[in-house]
């Protein structure tokens, strides 16, 4: 796990272009910003080419689509195609929305994602593996997530980072378990869309592998949070938030090492 990428990306403070929901745009602005790369948001078309220009990658967040950002997606999907940008792709709630599955699957047919991240929900149905979703969260599921994960990576082509109590990062053949976290995430709604802007973050970082990158942004999240919730002394949500947007700014490689559990 080469955790010296946060150094990295803070000297190199990638701009990352987030078409992004409306729920949580301001939390993943923050924790973008916060740890040290450069967020902007856009809901406008016509600025999609310059977006995608000065970005180092995309992230797009399907949690409150609507048919004009269906189309905003479809052109800066292509654009940063074009320019060989990664794209990180978060769909949210396909599981518990036909609509949204089918959006997401049109999506994905028109150009070439870097990363898919999701919970269990949501990849096991872009990979067509049933399960009970709920809402935006993952809800139950009695499948192998590994297996669902490496379907899913295998079926886009690309990488995939299954989240959840354990995340799972696979290219499909290799796998990457990271086992760090707090169940404190689960109370703080946008933790998945900001996991999925820090992905996208680390893979803008110059000459990294998306798969490398989805690894690092998995710890960096996972483990800030633990580090959090470990000087709580009560489950507070709130706190947890505010809290996270300072240490994800504070945190060091170093303490990251000390306490990373994974297994590559
Ligand atoms: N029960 C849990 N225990 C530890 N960490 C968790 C737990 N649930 C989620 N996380 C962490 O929360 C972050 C967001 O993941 P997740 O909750 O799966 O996304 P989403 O909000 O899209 O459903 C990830 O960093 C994941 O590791
Ligand atoms: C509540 C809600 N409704 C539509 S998008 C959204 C936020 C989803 O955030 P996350 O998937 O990170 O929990
Ligand atoms: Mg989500």
């Amino acid at each position: 796990m080469n955790l010296e990428l946060l150094t990295t990306l803070r000297q190199q403070n990638p701009i990352v272009f987030n078409v992004a929901n409306f729920v949580t745009v301001q939390d993943v602005a923050n924790g973008l910003n916060a740890l040290g790369a450069s967020p902007i948001m856009s809901a406008e078309v016509a600025e999609a080419e310059s977006l995608v220009t000065i970005a180092g990658a995309v992230c797009l967040n399907l949690g409150t689509l609507t048919t004009r950002q269906i189309a905003q997606m479809q052109t800066v999907g292509r654009i940063a195609n074009q320019q060989a940008t990664p794209i990180v792709f978060d769909p949210v709630a396909v599981g518990a929305v036909p609509y949204r599955l089918q959006v997401a699957q049109d999506l994905l047919a028109d150009f070439q994602v870097t990363v898919i991240r999701g919970n269990a929900g949501e990849i096991a149905a872009l990979a067509g593996v049933d399960w009970q979703a709920k809402g935006i969260d993952a809800g139950t599921g009695g499948g192998d997530l590994i297996a669902i994960a490496k379907a899913c990576a295998q079926k886009y082509h690309c990488v995939v980072v299954l989240s959840g109590p354990t995340d799972v990062i696979t290219d499909g053949i290799r796998v990457t378990q990271v086992h760090n976290g707090t169940e404190l995430f689960q109370l703080h709604v946008g933790s998945g869309d900001l996991l999925s802007s820090l992905v996208a973050a680390f893979a803008a970082i110059e000459s990294t592998d998306s798969y490398t990158a989805a690894g690092v942004a998995a710890v960096v999240l996972a483990g800030t949070g633990e580090l959090v919730a470990d000087q709580l002394t009560a489950e507070r949500p709130g706190t947890f938030a505010v809290g996270l947007i300072d240490k994800l700014h504070l945190v060091t490689e170093k303490e990251l090492a000390q306490i990373a559990k994974y297994d590559e």
